[in-house]
């Protein structure tokens, strides 16, 4: 069973905002258009998108990050860059249009990777999450942050087992357990800091079974019963 709160408060805006985390190899792109059929399919429009990413600048910056070595510091300032960019353009229009947006990681993985894998200080990084994240709108600004995170949970020896199946490494997927291991503590310190917001998905099954827990996590949340927008009545 995943461990799911029921659907946490509406946010003051139209659409609704999942993240889909976990370490490499947990087996998130496996379920992404699983993930997006079942949310269409209930009457969603999805607009699928992706961290470090999302915008043709952001792509760019993702390629840097995936590809470039640099500075810890320099790493999460560059994530949080991409995201600045990624939510002014892509997400925050198609969330105030009514859109569903689904975007594969967002900034639980620079807490992950950046504050817990890289040693970056999580409290600097609380700070740049606040700024890059308050967006401007008419009456006051907004935090713009995920309604909810499934969160791929699957032991890192395991996701190193897989992903060496898998494809060639990237400069992260090229790191060691030790490393994987952090960031997986990562992601459960941020899980502890939100519990209402994330969804824990034991990844750690046969993907048949992963795939019933996601859909189990979305149905209790109630995003299989529609979309959340409020009626809009002449
Ligand atoms: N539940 C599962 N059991 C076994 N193998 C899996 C499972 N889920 C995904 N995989 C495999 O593990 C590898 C990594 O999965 P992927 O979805 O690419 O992970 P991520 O996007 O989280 O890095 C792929 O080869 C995929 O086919
Ligand atoms: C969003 C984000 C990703 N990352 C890393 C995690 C991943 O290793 C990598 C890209 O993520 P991902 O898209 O999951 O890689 P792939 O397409 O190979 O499955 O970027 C960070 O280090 N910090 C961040 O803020």
């Amino acid at each position: 069973m995943p461990t799911c709160h029921t659907a946490a408060p509406t946010p003051a805006r139209k659409g609704l905002f999942l993240s889909i985390e976990g370490i490499d190899g947990a087996g998130k792109s496996s379920h992404l258009a699983t993930i997006a059929q079942a949310l269409e399919a209930a009457g969603h429009t999805v607009v699928l998108t992706r961290e470090p990413g999302g915008t043709p600048l952001a792509e760019k910056i993702r390629a840097l990050l995936l590809h470039e070595g640099m500075d810890a510091r320099c790493e999460a300032l560059l994530a949080f860059a991409a995201r600045r960019q990624h939510l002014l353009e892509t997400i925050v229009p198609a969330l105030e249009q009514g859109h569903t947006v689904v975007s594969d990681r967002f900034t639980d993985a620079t807490f992950a990777y950046q504050g817990a894998g890289r040693g970056v200080d999580w409290v600097a990084l609380e700070w740049l999450e606040q700024w890059v994240q308050t967006t401007p709108a008419a009456d006051s600004p907004h935090f713009q942050s995920p309604d909810c995170t499934l969160w791929f949970d699957l032991p890192p020896a395991i996701a190193a087992e897989r992903l060496q199946k898998a494809r060639t490494p990237d400069r992260f997927e090229a790191q060691t357990l030790a490393f994987f291991t952090n960031v997986a503590a990562g992601y459960a310190r941020r899980a502890q800091q939100a519990p209402e917001r994330f969804c824990r998905i034991d990844a750690h099954q046969p993907i048949a079974q992963v795939a019933t827990q996601v859909r189990q996590c979305l149905a209790q949340r109630g995003y299989l019963s529609g979309p959340t927008t409020p009626p809009v009545y002449a």
